[in-house]
């Protein structure tokens, strides 16, 4: 980790702030000059006195999807909660790019700054179709009331539709949201994230509830997605996770800190990770 280049820690660099009446200004740009979008160094969240996640270090480059597994209790949501600014840590850094310490942060300023996050049970307008939903996630500034009014440009039409290509709801675009599966529906509150553009993706048990075909499809999705976005990736389905990670990564959280990281092969032969799943 570079650490000679200014650092943000407040709202935004120049001309920054959700100042009102002025429109926000756009967030500086994150410096993945080092090929590294988020390090989180010797992170420690306490809860009267439990140590949740104890000097939690690890890395994620830029385009990488990684997994996260761990044992019921092992600090993956805590982490993903320090991440976007919900949890402040008490003590160590977390760092979006070379020049974002998210620490400093406000959830809002996070979120703007190019991080995304699904929690396990999908939000989407029901009473919205596909299309409205990802229109709205596209006009949604979240200092202002998302609204349909406002008129689409033909490039962000374009968008919305090569959305709803990639998320395979081409027959269901017109439909309500609230008509749609269980499956569906995860997949269109991802869709609604990419119209944030993040630049780094965090997943929380994506595929919790859903059937096989909607999981196999769920692990195309993310493969496809991998690359273009950086993505973490927490899931207790082993399966899943074999079929996402590749030669990929895979973290293994255990007690608030990295047990084991390496292939899927190698973590799920590693003794100590046997250990902590098998040995309960
Ligand atoms: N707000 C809180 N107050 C007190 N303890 C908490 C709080 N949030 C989490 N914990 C504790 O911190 C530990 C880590 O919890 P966390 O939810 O991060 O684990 P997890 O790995 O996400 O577990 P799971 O796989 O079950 O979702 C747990 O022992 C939990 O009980």
């Amino acid at each position: 980790m570079r650490t000679d280049l200014p650092v943000e820690t407040g709202e935004y660099a120049l001309g920054s702030g959700d100042t009102p009446g002025y429109g926000r200004m756009a967030p500086t740009a994150v410096d993945l000059s080092h090929g590294v979008i988020l390090y989180l160094e010797d992170v420690t969240v306490e809860f009267d006195g439990f140590r949740a996640l104890n000097r939690l270090s690890l890395d994620i480059g830029v385009g990488e999807l990684r997994c996260i597994i761990g044992p019921n209790g092992a600090g993956k949501t805590t982490m993903m909660d320090v991440i976007t600014g919900k949890t402040r840590p008490g003590a160590g850094r977390v760092y979006f790019g070379q020049n974002y310490d998210l620490t400093g942060m406000s959830e809002a300023s996070i979120a703007h700054a190019g991080i995304g996050r699904k929690f396990q049970r999908p939000t989407v307008f029901e009473h919205h179709t596909v299309f409205e939903n990802l229109e709205l996630a596209l006009k949604t500034d979240k200092s202002v009331w998302p609204t349909l009014f406002a008129r689409l440009t033909g490039s962000e039409r374009e968008r919305i539709e090569k959305t709803v290509e990639l998320l395979r709801l081409q027959p269901q675009m017109h439909q309500l949201a609230g008509l749609l599966s269980h499956g569906q529906k995860q997949w269109l509150e991802i869709g609604m994230l990419l119209m944030q553009e993040p630049r780094l993706l965090l997943l929380d048990e994506p595929v919790a509830g859903m059937t096989d075909a909607e999981t196999e499809r769920t692990a195309e999705l993310f493969l496809a997605l991998k690359g273009q976005h950086s993505l973490m990736v927490v899931e207790h389905d082993m399966d899943f996770v074999g079929a996402i990670a590749g030669d990929g990564k895979v973290t293994v959280l255990c007690e608030g800190s990295v047990l084991a990281e390496g292939s899927m092969q190698a973590v799920q032969n590693d003794p100590k990770v046997i250990e902590v799943y098998l040995g309960r």
